[in-house]
């Protein structure tokens, strides 16, 4: 059976990273997705962004959903501090099973709980079932017809608190129209955009920052 495109991402890492080492992870990764296969992983252009709002709000507790092969979790967890941590969620069991293998490759599973099934099921389970109160932290980078559901269904299950921030990868393309409709004429977010590019791509794309209000 031939192999899939993100099992060859994973053994092109398991080859040439340097095990326990997310930096080496994330350029290993780039590297492949730049010369050889794109994917969409965050990547190095929009990744700088992601570090500097996870730097900006040092998060105790972060909520990734879309982990696909776990770049973003190791591009994440590598700046979280000690007793914090980043619940990632992914309903796509291939996928899920090499970003479990690419985390723990990386060194970073310790601060990583890669949670695998729907958002829309895990959401309402995060504070019963995975002891969460409020996420401090939302990186949103799933099926961006998910967008603005989830970001309801966050609120409705009381898991944002003021000055919780969203930010949102894929604005310009693939888009998330209704996302961003429905984000920026609500009075409950202060919402800022940051222009980027498509990962591996000259092809314009942004990411949405959104601060809870409360
Ligand atoms: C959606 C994917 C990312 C992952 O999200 C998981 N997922 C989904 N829905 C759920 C859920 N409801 N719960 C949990 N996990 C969930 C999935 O299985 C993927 O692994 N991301 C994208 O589709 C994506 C696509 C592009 C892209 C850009 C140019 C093109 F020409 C084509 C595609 C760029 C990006 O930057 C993306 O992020
Ligand atoms: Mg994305």
């Amino acid at each position: 059976m031939n192999q899939s495109k993100e099992r060859r991402i994973l053994n092109f890492v398991l080859q040439n990273a340097v095990r326990g080492d997310p930096c080496s992870v994330m350029e290993t990764i780039d590297k492949y997705c730049s010369e050889k296969e794109w994917a969409m992983n965050v990547g190095d252009v929009k990744g700088v962004i992601l570090d500097k709002t996870v730097e900006e709000i040092n998060p105790k507790v972060a909520l990734e959903l879309g982990t696909y092969c776990g770049y973003s979790a190791v591009r994440i967890a590598r700046l979280l501090k000690a007793g914090a941590c980043l619940l990632t969620v992914e309903f796509n069991p291939e996928f899920a099973a090499i970003a479990k293998q690419m985390i723990e490759f990386a060194g970073v599973q310790d601060k990583v709980k890669l949670l695998e099934g729907p958002s829309e099921v895990i959401i309402p389970q995060l504070k019963k079932k995975y002891e969460v109160d409020t996420l401090d932290f939302v990186f949103v980078d799933h099926w961006k017809d998910r967008y603005a559901p989830d970001t309801i269904l966050l609120q409705e299950c009381s898991l944002l608190r003021k000055g919780s921030v969203l930010l949102a990868d894929n604005i310009i393309f693939p888009g998330a129209p209704e996302f961003v409709k429905y984000i920026r004429n609500n009075p409950r977010f202060q919402c800022s955009t940051y222009p980027s590019y498509l990962e591996y791509m000259k092809v314009q794309d942004a990411m949405e920052k959104a601060v809870f209000l409360g």
